[in-house]
């Protein structure tokens, strides 16, 4: 089972399924050299500020309108920001982690059943690392990403082992999510909400992301320097650790650690690009773990494909000028899919 050179990790991980959980169990002693990052990708723990943290918001009480007031400063300050007491079920939470860790279980052939080359749907992938084939070097991480196109289509393509607990996370996140955005609007001077809502959350993916053991965890990452390209993700992690977030305008980094019930929510460059820059979309990434497997669930809140996104007019009202023009949605996202990750590079496509 173990390839015997070490030019066929690539293929056994990508191309036959196995991924990295495949090489994590064969128990190496050094990680292959594919997955080995240039030195300024690696994370630099002498970077990493101990003492700042982002800000954890108590929503229990959202007539409070203190509440939508931290919401705004947390997207503006620090594009990333945690909310507890948000009324999503903790079994929830913990059934969509179980269904996670259920899927990547699965053994190579049936994960490989919904790899880009063998799913039935466009909509339903499973892969490693992020775009292996326009990658300088691979990362430590597995995935299968779910487009939420109508209860049909999920019911029919998403696998089993995790499709009811993923819609579940979907469907209890939906009132937590519009209401965030309305806070976020609010600020924006946009009153109709309503005439916003499809643009800023018309389309729904939920990522299982799986980082298994890793031999070596310094030389490579997780997820490497990449802001998200949806209007907010809505992430759930577990109890490991390993997300780091860029402090704005710094060459410094904040751990994200993981607070039982929480929801780190982060600004996407969808949002970036309608508020003219006010709100943040900041890098961040994933380190890897040489003691513990790691899953996490973002749901990436987006507009449509076919929507054309820009600076909104309410914001440009009063004069300001704009810093970015109007894109196709899924121009963008294709823009981003087609490179590996470089930081906050995806953004110039929509620059002015
Ligand atoms: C995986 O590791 C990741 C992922 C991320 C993700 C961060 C996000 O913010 S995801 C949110 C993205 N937004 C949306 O999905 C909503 C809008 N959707 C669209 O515009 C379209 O559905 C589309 C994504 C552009 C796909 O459109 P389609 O016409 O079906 O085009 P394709 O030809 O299928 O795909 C274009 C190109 O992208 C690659 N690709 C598509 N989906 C994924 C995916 N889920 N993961 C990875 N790559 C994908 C696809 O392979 C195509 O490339 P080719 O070279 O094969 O042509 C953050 C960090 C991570 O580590
Ligand atoms: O696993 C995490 O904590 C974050 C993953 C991430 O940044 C992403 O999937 O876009
Ligand atoms: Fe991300």
């Amino acid at each position: 089972m173990a390839p015997p050179f070490s030019d066929d990790y690539t293929h056994f991980a990508v191309t036959k399924g196995h991924g990295v959980k495949g090489i994590s169990e064969l128990g190496l002693k050094a990680l292959p050299k594919q997955y080995i990052q240039p030195l300024e990708e690696r994370i630099d723990m002498t970077k990493v500020l101990n003492k700042e943290s982002i800000p954890v918001i108590d929503m229990s009480n959202l007539d409070d309108p203190n509440v939508a007031d931290q919401i705004a400063n947390a997207a503006e300050k620090w594009g990333f920001f945690q909310i507890v007491n948000h009324g999503i079920p903790i079994e929830v939470l913990e059934n969509v982690k179980e269904a996670t860790r259920r899927f990547f279980e699965l053994p190579a052939e049936e994960k490989i059943k919904f790899s880009q080359e063998n799913s039935l749907t466009k909509n339903v992938r499973f892969g490693t690392s992020f775009i292996p084939k326009a990658e300088k070097a691979l990362e430590w991480k597995d995935y299968l990403s779910l487009f939420y196109v109508s209860d049909d289509e999920s019911s029919k393509f998403w696998p089993s082992a995790c499709k009811n607990e993923s819609i579940e996370f979907m469907i209890k996140s939906e009132f937590i999510i519009k209401w965030l955005l309305k806070a976020l609007m609010q600020r924006l001077n946009v009153e109709d909400m309503d005439s916003k809502e499809s643009l800023l959350m018309g389309s729904k993916r939920i990522n299982l992301n799986y980082y298994p053991i890793c031999p070596n965890p310094e030389l490579t990452v997780g997820v490497g320097r990449h802001s998200d390209v949806s209007t907010l993700t809505f992430l759930l992690q577990d109890n490991i650790g390993g997300l780091f977030v860029r402090k704005l305008e710094t060459d410094t980094w904040i751990h994200v650690p993981p607070v039982t019930g929480s929801i780190v929510i982060n600004v996407g460059d969808a949002l970036q690009i309608m508020s003219n820059g006010r709100y943040k979309s900041v890098e961040h990434r994933v380190a890897a773990n040489g003691s513990n497997n790691r899953v996490s669930v973002p749901i990436f809140v987006n507009p449509r494909p076919d929507d054309i996104i820009g600076p909104l007019p309410e914001v440009l009202k009063n004069g300001e000028e704009a810093k970015y023009k109007q894109v196709l949605y899924s121009d963008y996202v294709k823009h981003f899919f087609r490179k590996g990750h470089d930081g906050k590079e995806t953004i110039d496509f929509a620059k002015i």
